[in-house]
């Protein structure tokens, strides 16, 4: 996580000299605050600026701590609020969960739980950067990722070829329509195609169409998604999947700016953005002939590299809510949130599917929660049924593994007899010795 930027606090209580106080104690712990003395006043100032957790009284006049966390919960649903009470007036602690408080601290502030409270909201909820969703689709408030949307502000007018890297999942296409969104060429279509999911006789005239009759089963003309995506860009996913005698094709189109389809005589002009993405490393695919170097030049005049979800987990609390609040929309059900415990879980979890993954697994414990808090239990248990998620174990305790398995696999066809066993496996009776020893089995308990 970025280290630059304090976490911001939005205080927010009536009685002024508190605020004072407090202010001077959070401060001296490496936090930002801002005080305000009303709940109306809180959510002008969210209106224009940016807060990381929000601190509130439950007494106060006009617009009460749980009345202002109601609004906030429908507008920031992913921003933390702790709710401070005179002793005593906790309401009912569970009822205050389920309704989505991250933590309640009673008056006199004991500091140690004042503190666990806001660091574990910044642990959970993470700093923003002051911007969540830009003017794209994208959700995020990391830092690198901000850094990736002012590029793209700069690079989309550009006719620039672009080629974006980044694991399945990460969002390369989505990056791919803002960077359409962008650029000169707006308000044209924005045609994608998956070059690893097309077999690969079929990809030339899926790229560049036919004529009826160029081959058997093109019964008539087609038009190829160049054309498609004349005057606006060509998304071209899996790049690194395109076989070799296509790629020599789409270099002579980017040189020529002309395709001819398959079976026509002539060329034609074609004007369209092309971006790129892959999974995989050109830079290895080059070395081992898989992929040519000139094409590599052409497509790759700037990388944008998408970070891995675990290099970027101040997201992680802000999709889950994200993605929960969209089938909320789409179902026409109230949202569900997150208990802390399972953000927790969430955010600690490495997402080897990246945001793909966080989706899935958000659309899973949404289907499957009754109540409207999703618990950590169902977290973890869909954490752990996620075929994503499998424990690889290296190559030498794999092969480790598999030899134990054997010997006693073998002692057992053996009926303990060790010489048997060493001449089934077809070593000799010492070698066979050293094995079982040296894999610590007790033949006797095996027979
Ligand atoms: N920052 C984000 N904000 C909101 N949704 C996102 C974000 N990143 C990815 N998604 C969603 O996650 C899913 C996967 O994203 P996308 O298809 O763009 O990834 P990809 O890197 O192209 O994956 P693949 O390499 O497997 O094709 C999509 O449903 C996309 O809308």
């Amino acid at each position: 996580m970025r280290a630059a930027s304090k976490p911001r606090v939005l205080l927010v209580d009536d009685d002024v000299s508190l605020l004072k106080l407090l202010t001077i104690r959070i401060e001296s712990n490496g936090y930002q605050v801002t005080t305000v003395d009303n709940g109306m006043t809180a959510l002008q100032l969210l209106k224009r600026s940016t807060f990381d957790v929000v601190l509130t009284d439950l007494r106060m006049d006009e617009m009460d701590g749980m009345a202002l966390h109601r609004q906030l919960q429908s507008r920031y649903p992913a921003l933390p609020v702790i709710m401070m009470t005179a002793h005593g007036s906790i309401p009912d602690a569970v009822e205050a969960t389920k309704q989505g408080i991250f933590a309640f601290i009673t008056k006199p502030i004991n500091k140690d739980e004042l503190f666990d409270s806001l660091a574990k909201a910044i642990e959970i909820h993470g700093v923003h950067e002051g911007r969540e969703i830009a003017e794209t689709n994208i959700i995020t408030r990391s830092g690198p990722m901000l850094h990736l949307l002012e590029q793209i502000k700069l690079l989309g007018p550009t006719q620039v070829n672009i080629l974006i890297t980044g694991a399945s999942g990460t969002g390369k296409e989505l990056l791919a329509q803002a960077i359409h969104q962008h650029s000169h060429v707006s308000d044209g279509p924005f045609v994608a195609i998956n070059c690893g999911a097309v077999p690969s006789e079929l990809l030339e005239s899926e790229l560049f169409g036919h004529k009826k009759g160029a081959f058997t089963g093109a019964v008539k003309d087609h038009q190829g998604l160049f054309q498609q995506a004349q005057r606006g860009t060509l998304f071209l996913d899996e790049i690194g999947d395109m076989p070799l005698n296509l790629q020599v094709k789409l270099l002579r189109v980017l040189q020529e700016k002309s395709i001819r389809p398959v079976g026509f005589q002539e060329e034609i002009p074609i004007d369209v953005r092309i971006v790129s993405a892959t999974h995989k490393n050109l830079s290895e695919a080059i070395i081992n002939q898989q992929f040519r170097e000139d094409l590599y030049y052409r497509l790759n005049v700037v990388n944008l590299k998408l970070p891995p979800l675990s290099e970027r987990r101040e997201d992680i609390s802000l999709l889950a809510q994200y993605f929960s609040g969209r089938i909320a929309k789409r179902m026409n059900h109230e949202e569900k949130r997150f208990a802390n415990d399972a953000m927790h879980a969430l955010v600690r979890y490495d997402w080897p599917g990246n945001i793909r993954q966080l989706q899935n697994v958000v659309e899973q414990v949404v289907a499957l929660t009754p109540s409207h808090i999703i618990s950590a239990q169902l977290v973890e248990n869909a954490l752990h049924s996620d075929v994503n998620h499998v424990e690889l174990m290296s190559l030498n305790d794999a092969k480790k593994e598999f030899e134990r398995d054997y010997l006693i696999n073998i002692l057992k066809i053996a009926a303990g007899n060790v010489a048997e066993g060493a001449k089934l496996a077809k070593r000799n009776r010492s070698d066979f010795y050293k094995l079982i020893k040296k894999h610590n089995i007790d033949v006797d308990s095996i027979i």
